[in-house]
């Protein structure tokens, strides 16, 4: 039977991915997390003309060359504003975010002028409009300044306090169950037995998960039985995953039993097996509200197939504006042979070039089995599915790795 080509087993991994409700954060708990509605301005800012400078308000017209005299009438704070109107010959004594008194339309830097009792004499002459920051040059009230479907950065947080929002409406984290198979997996520091072999894919996978904005829940090893798998689903669904995923026991060996698992319990199949090297025997279904993703036990595929599949999922469930993630042309560092009917994803290193071009190296070794060489790349060049040969230097497509 032909293998699924990525692109539809992408298409059929977010379908009808909906975004997760929404929940209020406080500003500080909002950081990374996606914007659920357009947030509006709820004021003004500046709400008035505010001078930028420590100074003197003037009328530009009356002090339009050096050395004109006004009368100082008054002082304006930060906060403290003033309520006279400043008429001809006159200026006010004016702070940093002050507001510029009516009458008023220049600023002139203290440092240009001298104080002389309740007078101020000006060595340079006022521009209009000079040294004001003129009522809503920032943003207007209403106007809408952070979008719905935004991962929203440290700087927003600011934005949207000076909008005057105390809190914001975020989606909720997704929850992803993380469930490993496999009989001859022990935990990092333990001795292991013979043919034993250290469990490692959940570590990028949990991590990955978090900083994706979802909320990792780690349901342990499953050893390979039919029993054992099931009653990790069922804790998934005990847990009240948004989606789980699976690790190992994915291929055709015979004890490979995730796939079987997941009927046993209900689980309608989308697909298993794809036409993409690694991840072949990659499946997906869904359970109720669940969505599974199972992943091959091969550390690389595990990884290269979240990359690729569970990352556009949790970021369609937070109802993200950028689900899918950007590919770059870069040119290839070595010859590559001609591929055969799987889409390659190639772990490569990434150099720039002073001219900004991009090289990417696939690495010698593509081995699924190989971390050492996916920790020290930065890309994945993904080959299409019977590329002919392509020389050094030709261009290719990338897929940056998170660092
Ligand atoms: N006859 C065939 N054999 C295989 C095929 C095939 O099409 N026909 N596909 C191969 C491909 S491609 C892959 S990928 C693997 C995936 O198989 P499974 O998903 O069943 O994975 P396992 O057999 O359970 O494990 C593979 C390998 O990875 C190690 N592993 C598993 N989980 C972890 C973990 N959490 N941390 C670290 N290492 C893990 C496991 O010990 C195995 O060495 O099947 C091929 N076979
Ligand atoms: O496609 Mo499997 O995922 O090589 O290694």
């Amino acid at each position: 039977m032909a293998l699924m080509p990525v692109s539809d087993a992408l298409s059929a991994v977010l379908a009808g991915a909906e975004p997760l409700a929404e929940e209020m954060v406080g500003l500080d708990e909002a950081f990374h997390r996606v914007l659920a509605r357009d947030l509006a301005a709820l004021r003004t800012q500046p709400p008035e003309a505010m001078s930028a400078m420590d100074g003197y308000a003037v009328r530009a017209a009356d002090a339009d060359k050096p050395q004109a005299r006004l009368k100082v009438i008054g002082e304006v704070a930060a906060g403290r504003p003033f309520d006279r109107v400043l008429g001809p010959g006159e200026a006010a004594r004016i702070f940093t975010g002050g507001v510029v008194p009516v009458g008023a339309d220049a600023v002139v830097i203290q440092e240009d002028t001298i104080a002389e009792g309740d007078h101020v004499v000006l060595s340079e002459a006022a521009i209009k409009g000079r040294h004001i920051r003129p009522a809503g040059v920032d943003f207007h009230e209403g106007m809408v300044l952070l979008n719905a479907g935004r991962r929203l950065s440290d700087r927003d947080l600011s934005l949207a306090a000076s909008m005057n929002h105390p809190a914001l409406p975020v989606r909720r984290h997704p929850r992803v169950a993380l469930l490993a198979t496999g009989d001859e997996l022990v935990m990092p520091g333990a001795t292991p037995g013979p043919g034993q072999i250290v469990y490692s894919n959940g570590y990028a996978l949990r991590a990955l998960v978090r900083s994706e904005g979802a909320e990792p829940v780690d349901l342990g090893i499953a050893a390979d039985t039919l029993d054992a798998t099931v009653a990790g689903i069922r804790k998934a669904l005990d847990a009240q995953a948004d989606i789980l995923v699976t690790t190992g026991g994915a291929s055709v060996g015979d004890h490979d039993l995730v796939k079987q698992a997941l009927e046993a319990e209900g689980v309608e199949m989308a697909f298993w097996k794809i036409a993409m090297r690694p991840g072949k025997p990659m499946m997906h279904g869904r359970l109720g509200g669940m969505r599974v993703i199972g992943l091959p036990g091969n550390p690389v595929s595990s990884y290269v197939c979240a990359i690729l599949f569970l990352v556009p999922l949790i970021r369609r469930l937070l109802g993200r504006d950028d689900a899918l993630m950007p590919r770059e042309t870069a040119l290839l560092g070595r010859e590559l042979g001609a591929n055969d009917s799987r889409e390659d994803y190639l772990r490569a290193r990434l150099e720039e070039r002073a001219d900004g071009t991009l090289i990417a190296t696939p690495v010698t070794q593509q081995d699924s089995s190989l971390l050492g060489h996916l920790a020290l790349s930065q890309a994945l060049v993904i080959r299409p599915a019977f590329a002919p040969k392509a020389p050094a230097g030709s261009p290719c497509e990338i897929l940056r790795l998170p660092n």
